[in-house]
């Protein structure tokens, strides 16, 4: 439940093209002439981006997964509170790459925190903040380890802390978010991310529409 925006988030396995789809989103929500403020988690503010550094960097992960849990949550609240929810309750469309689903899959069905701890934690991140939908991008693991291989050589970089984790961790992911999916069918939609860029844009464009903008044309008739 959002105020007067949208809040749209953009979820799944590594390389899947979740930044690249919602960059695509949003160059199409702005040529309609809507508001769209576009951000990623763990960052979007000042302080939540100094704490991804943290977390990708490796050096929580000594302290457990419950450990990496509070601090994915800690720098939620921030972007909740300080860009999130201000940009929804102008009336933006806010598009979201990774946020509380990411968390039920890494560390919740992947790591191993329990679902009570999440629940509270994400409570006390979010409150009652629920994206109105979510785009899971879906794709064989390897695809998308490839593609994020490759985007990482052409920038000079190395595997982060969770995309140096083995095969079987991302095929559990994959299982994760399609679980999640199928729990929330009315909150998220899955979509063939194996496709062309352009078709699985296509894909997204008519379901955000569909979803938003037919019904808005339709009342203000
Ligand atoms: N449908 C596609 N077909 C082929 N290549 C793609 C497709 N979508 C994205 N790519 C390429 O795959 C790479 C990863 O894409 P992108 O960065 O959008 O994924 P991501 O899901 O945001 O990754 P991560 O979670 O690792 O940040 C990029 O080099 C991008 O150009
Ligand atoms: C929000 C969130 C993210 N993660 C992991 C997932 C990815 O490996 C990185 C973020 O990198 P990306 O290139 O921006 O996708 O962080 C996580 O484990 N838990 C979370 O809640």
């Amino acid at each position: 439940m959002t105020e007067a925006g949208r809040f749209v988030t953009f979820e799944g396995g590594e390389g899947v093209g979740k930044s690249t789809q919602l960059d695509l989103l949003a160059a199409h929500l702005r040529a309609r002439g809507l508001e769209v403020v576009t951000t990623r988690e763990p960052g979007g503010t000042p302080r939540a981006e100094a704490l991804r550094k943290v977390l990708l960097s490796g050096r929580i992960a000594p302290l457990g997964t419950l450990a990496e849990a509070a601090l994915f949550a800690a720098a939620r609240l921030d972007h909740v509170q300080n860009l999130i929810a201000p940009a929804l309750a102008r009336g933006a469309f806010v598009l979201c790459d990774r946020f509380t689903d990411s968390t039920r899959a890494y560390q919740g069905a992947r790591g191993g925190v329990a679902p009570q701890q999440l629940a509270l934690l994400e409570r006390a991140a979010v409150g009652a903040l629920r994206p109105d939908l979510t785009i899971v991008l879906d794709l064989p693991p390897g695809v998308g380890m490839n593609r994020a291989a490759e985007r990482r050589a052409a920038r000079g970089l190395r595997a982060d802390r969770f995309e140096a984790e083995d095969a079987v961790f991302h095929e559990g992911l994959r299982r994760a978010f399609l679980d999640i999916a199928e729990q929330e069918p009315e909150r998220c939609c899955v979509i063939d991310a194996g496709q062309p860029v352009d078709a699985v844009a296509r894909a997204i464009r008519q379901l955000v529409e569909a979803r938003f903008l037919d019904a808005q044309a339709a009342a203000a008739q």
